[in-house]
């Protein structure tokens, strides 16, 4: 028999069952019966310790009470969301054309909202959620149009973060971080100063900082500042330089040692460069080139403020950073192949890219991107990788090594660019020795990549919190080319590489904040090549170019085979 609770308890006011409100008793009428009778089982004053005929102890009995009721909370709760989402997908989700329509003229950010929302839970759940009749495709389609509309993208970049991050949680995430500023964070400049030393001078002009990250030893994080970071006393004695994490990356992968021959082929404004410079302590020899005339100037200001020299701007910045073992030329850095083959020990290729990593500072990324653009930076990239592996020497006694990076998240100028180089020289891919990143693709789509290319290392805003970053290390292992078939048939094998790239000889190229750079060599007629058709994906999937798409001949010498 189950007895009433004597009111010196009364039930929570935060819980469903049988809370008393202040007009009555109006909760407690909702209750059914059977919850009246855990409810006051529960609160009865009985002898929790007495025990019954079914050898079970009171406080057992309630205890199970409480779990049946539970589960049968639990069980009418699934009910009630089953009811939801099917009532959710009752009404006609308008079609891709009457979205497009409604996205043109009055777009709605609840409606869109509600319609992304319910477009990733029908394809979460494609075969019980979806309307008859509508394929998946079609609501991805929606997804994609919504999701442009609400972010303020092409439909181009769209589907290539779609297919980035099929996982529509993560492209949200992603998405939303590309919108928000990356943490303000300094470089220490050893040439002049230790970390400790700065901060205790930041905190003192009214900074807060703090050590940016365990992964480097020469980052501070500045939370919030009374003084403009970019204009302190020690920001003008080259003391640091304001770069983001992601920017430590490539350097720290490079890892130049000291006295050594090394070449930051696109330095401009020589923020890598006068980091470079501080691991080498200012010893051996560090060229500091860009293409681009204005760039160049604002490398020579840091390398002097930092103790270093993208000619003006690397200039201004090689003297603020008190840099003075650097020469800064104003070359297409392909040129280094030629005016120096072989003979550096190590070189950075900051490459020049669609900026798809560092969306948060230039937002014109988002409508500006398309196919063109694109393959324009891919065949750039390759040219002056190869470039910069044709000017490291394989036979150096303390490097021979080349790292390539991008702030860019793009398969094929990343991942791509480095499989292209694998076939083309006598390289191959070493670990970056960095702690933090995710592992480059090996495969993505339909595409398959040399195994050895886990070795790179990808970078995420909604990840790391720092910018989209590329990061892959190199080491040459012959000064020799690689042999190709037309090259053994006495054509020049430069020539034959252009062809191959679909080299369309772009004479100005544009970096990702949109300056311009030196021109680059004539434009050559791309031939056509029978082993650029492509496979009929093409329209899915835009990456696929002909360097993805490796030949039969390349797989089979990849299959089973350790990288070298
Ligand atoms: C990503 S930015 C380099 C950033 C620089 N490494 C830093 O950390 O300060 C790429 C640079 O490549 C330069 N560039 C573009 N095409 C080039 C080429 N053919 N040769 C050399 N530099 C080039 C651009 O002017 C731009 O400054």
């Amino acid at each position: 028999m189950i007895k009433q609770k004597p009111s010196l308890e009364e039930p929570s006011s935060s819980s469903n069952e049988g809370s008393v409100n202040d007009s009555g008793d109006e909760d407690e009428k909702e209750l059914d019966s059977s919850d009246e009778e855990i409810q006051a089982d529960i609160y009865s004053s009985s002898d929790e310790t007495n025990d019954d005929e079914d050898g079970l102890m009171e406080i057992e009995k309630k205890s199970q009470k409480l779990i049946s009721k539970t589960k049968r909370d639990k069980k009418l709760a699934e009910e009630d969301m089953k009811l939801n989402i099917t009532s959710g997908n009752d009404h006609d989700m308008p079609t891709v054309d009457e979205i497009e329509q409604e996205l043109k003229t009055a777009p709605n950010l609840d409606v869109m909202n509600e319609r992304i929302h319910e477009v990733i839970q029908i394809l979460a759940d494609f075969n019980n959620r979806r309307q008859p009749n509508r394929s998946r495709r079609e609501y991805l389609t929606i997804l994609m149009k919504n999701l442009c509309s609400k972010y303020n993208y092409n439909e181009f970049l769209m589907e290539r973060f779609m297919q980035l991050f099929p996982n529509c949680g993560e492209l949200i995430e992603f998405l939303d971080a590309n919108d928000q500023p990356r943490p303000v964070t300094i470089r220490a400049n050893p040439l002049k100063t230790r970390r400790g030393e700065l901060a205790k001078a930041l905190i003192n002009r009214g900074m807060n900082v703090d050590p940016a990250a365990k992964w480097t030893k020469v980052g501070l994080v500045v939370y919030d500042s009374q003084v403009p970071v970019g204009a302190t006393p020690e920001y003008l004695a080259g003391h640091y330089i304001i770069q983001g994490l992601s920017s430590f990356l490539p350097v720290m992968a490079l890892c130049p040692q000291p006295n050594e021959s090394v070449l930051d082929m696109c330095a401009a404004p020589a923020g890598k460069t006068t980091h470079i410079a501080s691991l080498m302590k200012n010893t051996g020899i560090l060229f500091a080139n860009d293409a681009n005339t204005a760039r160049c100037k604002a490398i020579i200001g840091n390398l002097h403020r930092m103790g270093t020299a993208r000619c003006k701007a690397i200039i201004g910045n090689l003297h603020r950073m008190g840099v003075n073992n650097a020469v800064v030329s104003n070359l297409d850095g392909a040129e280094y192949a030629k005016i120096q083959p072989q003979s550096f020990d190590r070189i950075l290729l900051d490459a020049p890219c669609s900026g798809t990593g560092v969306i948060w500072k230039d937002e014109s990324v988002k409508t500006s991107k398309d196919e063109d653009d694109i393959k324009q930076r891919f065949v750039m990239q390759r040219r002056l990788l190869l470039a910069a592996i044709d000017a490291t020497d394989a036979n150096s006694k303390t490097g021979g090594y080349v790292v390539y990076s991008t702030c860019s998240v793009l398969v094929e100028e990343n991942e791509a660019v480095i499989q292209y180089a694998l076939e083309k020289r006598h390289v191959k891919l070493v670990p970056a020795g960095l702690e933090i990143g995710i592992e480059g693709y090996t495969k993505f789509r339909q595409f398959r990549f040399h195994p050895s290319l886990n070795l790179t290392r990808r970078y995420y805003p909604h990840v790391h919190n720092i910018d989209g970053f590329f990061v892959a290390k190199l080491k040459k292992l012959h000064n020799e080319k690689k042999q190709s078939k037309k090259s053994q048939s006495n054509v020049d094998e430069d020539e034959d590489e252009s062809k191959e790239n679909g080299n369309d000889g772009t004479s100005e190229e544009q970096s990702s904040d949109d300056e311009k750079t030196a021109k680059a060599p004539p434009k050559k007629k791309m031939k056509k090549n029978k082993k650029n058709k492509t496979n009929g994906n093409e329209a899915q999937n835009p990456i696929n170019e002909p360097i993805q798409t490796r030949p039969k001949k390349v797989q089979k010498k990849f299959k089973g085979k350790k990288s070298e």
